[in-house]
């Protein structure tokens, strides 16, 4: 492999968070590489009707939004490159970053490599995904107002994705394979009550067999009772998967400090807020954010990031 390249500032991952810390890195004249990774684009590139990206009145398709992103961190004389990085050193300085193509140092470091939603592993999952199948209550429960929802899970995820949609939808059924939920005693509270006396229906002990659905999309779900083998089926349009993320931080691990997989930021007011536990390296986007998961927010800090990064740099001068 050829000598590594050397940049000021490289930036990991073409999702919200890396386009945009692109963006004012760049206007900061920072020349800096962005590195797309295997997603060029994010996790907006599979989906369709994004609507909840401000200013973008009548939605957006996902891809046409990423691609938008793409242009413009472009225009602004960000270099754009299309490799995946499975390695890193970050003890050492300048930092090295080893990829399928090449290799590369830096003084500083934007990690907005994002998290993957987990799925169940059905065909029948996979075929109806953005046509019925979801992993995001928050960015496509609006489509079920009044329609009928499954939620998959039994974790915070799932309880969340149920009570947010239960103010939506006309009625959710929780599909979960044990006789307990695993989500904080607060949320089970509150999911208990909308059961009591709203449109929220537990199935325990129940897990999905298949999607069911046609040329339109789901049309419902096959559950399988883990007690006896029993099946049925429910009705309904949209099926939100919930089973939790996962945090693309596999090549940071032993390096960076993290909880439960995401990379740990300094956050608070004081500034510096994308700061990660080894000075120079910054992280923005779902990759430090399990709560909130957004487009919008992984933008902002996207932004945060890049102001980080340059105030770092200006003071290593
Ligand atoms: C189906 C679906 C629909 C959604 N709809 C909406 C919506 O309507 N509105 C909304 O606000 N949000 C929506 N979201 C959530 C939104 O997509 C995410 O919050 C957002 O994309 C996170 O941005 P990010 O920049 O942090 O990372 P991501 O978009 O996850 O991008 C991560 C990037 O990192 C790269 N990468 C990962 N590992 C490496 C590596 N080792 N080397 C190099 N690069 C790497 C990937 O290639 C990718 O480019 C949706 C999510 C999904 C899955």
């Amino acid at each position: 492999m050829s000598e590594a390249r050397h940049e000021r500032l490289i930036i990991l991952g073409s999702g919200p968070a890396g386009y945009t810390a692109a963006v004012y890195a760049a206007r900061a004249n920072l020349k800096p590489v962005l590195i797309t990774g295997i997603q060029a684009g994010g996790q907006l590139t599979t989906t369709t009707d994004v609507d909840n990206w401000p200013g973008d009145d009548a939605g957006v398709q996902g891809p046409e939004l990423m691609e938008r992103m793409k242009r413009h961190a472009e225009r602004f004389d960000t270099e754009v490159l299309f490799d995946h990085i499975h390695e890193v050193d970050l003890r050492n300085r300048p930092f090295t970053l080893k990829g399928d193509s090449g290799s590369y140092t830096c003084d500083a470091l934007i990690v907005a490599t994002g998290a993957s939603a987990r799925y169940l592993g059905l065909p029948s999952e996979q075929q109806f995904m953005g046509q019925g199948v979801s992993a995001c209550a928050t960015c496509d429960g609006f489509f079920y107002r009044n329609k009928e929802v499954v939620v998959v899970g039994g974790g915070n995820t799932a309880v969340e994705e149920a009570l947010y949609l239960s103010n939506i939808a006309s009625k959710v059924t929780l599909v979960h394979r044990r006789d307990s939920l695993r989500a904080e005693k607060i949320l089970q509270d509150k999911l208990r009550e909308k059961a009591a006396s709203g449109n929220v229906v537990l199935e325990w002990n129940h897990v999905v067999e298949e999607v069911l659905g046609d040329a339109s999309g789901v049309t419902g779900v096959r559950i399988r009772s883990t007690l006896d083998d029993s099946v049925k089926e429910i009705e309904a349009p949209g099926v939100f998967i919930a089973i939790g993320h996962s945090p693309n931080t596999g090549i940071f691990e032993g390096q960076l400090e993290m909880h439960d997989g995401y990379i740990k930021v300094k956050s608070g007011l004081e500034g510096n807020a994308t700061a990660t536990s080894i000075p120079g390296v910054f992280a923005a986007g779902d990759v430090m954010d399990h709560v909130y998961r957004q487009a919008v927010t992984s933008a902002g800090t996207g932004c945060m990031a890049a102001l980080d990064a340059e105030r770092y740099l200006d003071d290593l001068v």
